[in-house]
């Protein structure tokens, strides 16, 4: 009951098969990184267990739930994909809240916190159109955790962070676990899934396999 599960899922787009019969449980609490190259499949994957899209074969179970049968999106989820799309005339709370209103779970001072907690002012009045990359990029993690998710997917979550946002970013994330969200994370960099990541997955192609980057220090020690 309290596992992300896929089972053979495959998503095929005009005869492209893009997610390639996917068998994949991921345990409730856990932070599990995604690395593969572009156009691999992460996004996809990502989307298919938002229920942003319907599997063409195979199922997608959040916490005991079948999407697109028991229910149509997971119950309880934050995310974030590649590129933020907010309302870039409103400022950053506005922006939250106008998002928040649709749940209607949370108030304004959980609002005001989320946004504090990735380092940016709730109080700054300025529309989010003069707000650089990085800074929507902190915007998109404070809207994916404001209302406390069970699931948050982070795509690409430190696109655009300089290096102490990264370290804050880290913080927030790990914070999300103790509370015993269930973290799914995808990135380019090794740092943000070693420092992270409890699994790791490699997708190619469409196929997921578990991953461990290999170990520096041991090629060093074998060329020695
Ligand atoms: N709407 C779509 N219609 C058809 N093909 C698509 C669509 N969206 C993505 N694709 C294709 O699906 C494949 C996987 O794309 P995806 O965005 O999941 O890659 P990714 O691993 O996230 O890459 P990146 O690291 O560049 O973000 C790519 O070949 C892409 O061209």
């Amino acid at each position: 009951m309290s596992k992300i599960e896929l089972i053979n899922v495959s998503k095929k787009i005009k005869g492209k098969r893009l997610l390639n019969d996917i068998s994949l449980t991921i345990d409730k609490g856990k932070i599990c990184g995604f690395v593969g190259s572009n156009g691999s499949g992460k996004s996809m994957l990502f989307r298919a267990i938002a229920g942003l899209i319907k599997p063409s074969s195979g199922n997608v179970r959040i916490f005991g739930k079948e999407l697109h049968k028991d229910l149509s999106f997971p119950e309880s989820i934050g995310v974030i994909f590649e590129k933020p799309g907010f309302l870039d005339q409103y400022n950053a709370f506005d922006n939250l809240k106008f998002l928040s209103d649709i749940q209607g779970k949370i108030d304004s001072e959980q609002i005001k916190r989320s946004i504090r907690r990735v380092g940016l002012d709730p109080e700054d009045k300025r529309p989010v159109k003069t707000y650089s990359l990085g800074m929507k990029q902190k915007l998109s993690i404070a809207q994916a955790i404001m209302e406390k998710p069970e699931l948050i997917l982070l795509d690409e979550p430190m696109n655009g962070l300089d290096e102490q946002s990264v370290i804050m970013i880290y913080e927030v994330i790990k914070q999300e676990k103790n509370r015993g969200a269930t973290v799914l994370i995808t990135s380019h960099h090794r740092t943000d899934i070693e420092t992270l990541c409890e699994e790791v997955y490699k997708i190619h192609e469409g196929t997921v396999k578990p991953f461990h980057f290999p170990s520096v220090l041991k090629t060093q020690q074998v060329k020695v």
